[in-house]
């Protein structure tokens, strides 16, 4: 059993105890920040930068960190987006972290958790987000574009993770316009940036927005996924032990080049 195992294993309990007690708002139509519209403007590489208290692989990373002030010194500094871990208990997170959050920000919040049914969507837009994470690892491709089309139908925005070249495939079958390939196994934890520069050129379709996601902590590192042709970057853990985030954002935050500017 590996960790992804349990961790959706758990989610599954989860989502049955939500399916008893969890009351959807009224489903009014909201006005969404698009994540993909506002990518597409930047000169510069696309942060999204996560709120994540602590993880499997890494444990505690920044357990007492205020949501809402550590992510409007995000906003402040250059962040595009903001990413909020939402499952509780391997990532301490909640949905109340993703609610004061929308509070205080304008741009896209990312609901980062592990969605594998329509209610954990309907809970994601009740509580502010724009953008949900989906996982193609987590379910086989039939559910997964259910998930997807339920999403978008709602007016969200979907960050679709793929770690395989087999999952390439099915993003490209989907037609799925934000992709992120996650450097990180989510099976092994072992993240190697080499991940992004073997599945960018697998995505077929140019306006395609690629976000590598995971284990970014230098110029380097970004200059290199870059190359590789993401405009968007997801960080994590470097923006919750940073002692200085304006610096780290300028760090980070590297122009594109042609490369990555190329389908526009
Ligand atoms: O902390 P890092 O190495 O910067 O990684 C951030 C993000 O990519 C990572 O949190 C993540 C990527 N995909 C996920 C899926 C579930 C939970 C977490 C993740």
């Amino acid at each position: 059993m590996t960790i992804l195992d349990e961790i959706l294993a758990k989610k599954q309990q989860e989502i049955t105890e939500l399916k008893r007690s969890y009351q959807r708002q009224s489903s009014q139509k909201k006005s969404l920040v698009s994540l993909y519209e506002s990518f597409q403007q930047s000169d510069r590489m696309n942060i999204i930068a996560e709120f994540k208290r602590a993880s499997p692989s890494k444990g505690p990373i920044n357990v007492d960190a205020d949501p809402g002030i550590h992510t409007k010194m995000y906003d402040q500094f250059g962040a595009n987006a903001i990413s909020v871990l939402t499952d509780q208990p391997f990532f301490q997170g909640s949905m109340e972290d993703l609610q004061r959050i929308r509070q205080v920000v304008d741009i896209p919040v990312l609901n980062k958790d592990f969605i594998l049914d329509e209610i954990q969507i309907d809970r994601a837009l009740d509580y502010g987000a724009d953008v949900i994470l989906l996982i193609a690892a987590a379910m086989n491709p039939a559910r997964l574009e259910q998930l997807y089309r339920y999403a978008t139908g709602l007016g969200l925005e979907v960050l679709l993770e793929i770690h395989t070249e087999e999952e390439a495939v099915i993003a490209n079958d989907l037609n799925a316009n934000i992709v992120g390939i996650n450097n990180r196994d989510l099976k092994t934890f072992n993240v190697d940036l080499a991940t992004t520069e073997r599945l960018a050129e697998q995505i077929k379709d140019p306006a395609t927005l690629l976000i590598s996601e995971s284990g970014m902590k230098t110029t380097a590192d970004v200059e290199r996924v870059q190359q590789a042709g993401v405009s968007g970057i997801l960080v994590g853990e470097t923006m919750m032990q940073s002692n200085d985030l304006k610096q780290t954002f300028n760090e980070l935050r590297i122009p594109l080049n042609e490369v990555s500017l190329h389908d526009r």
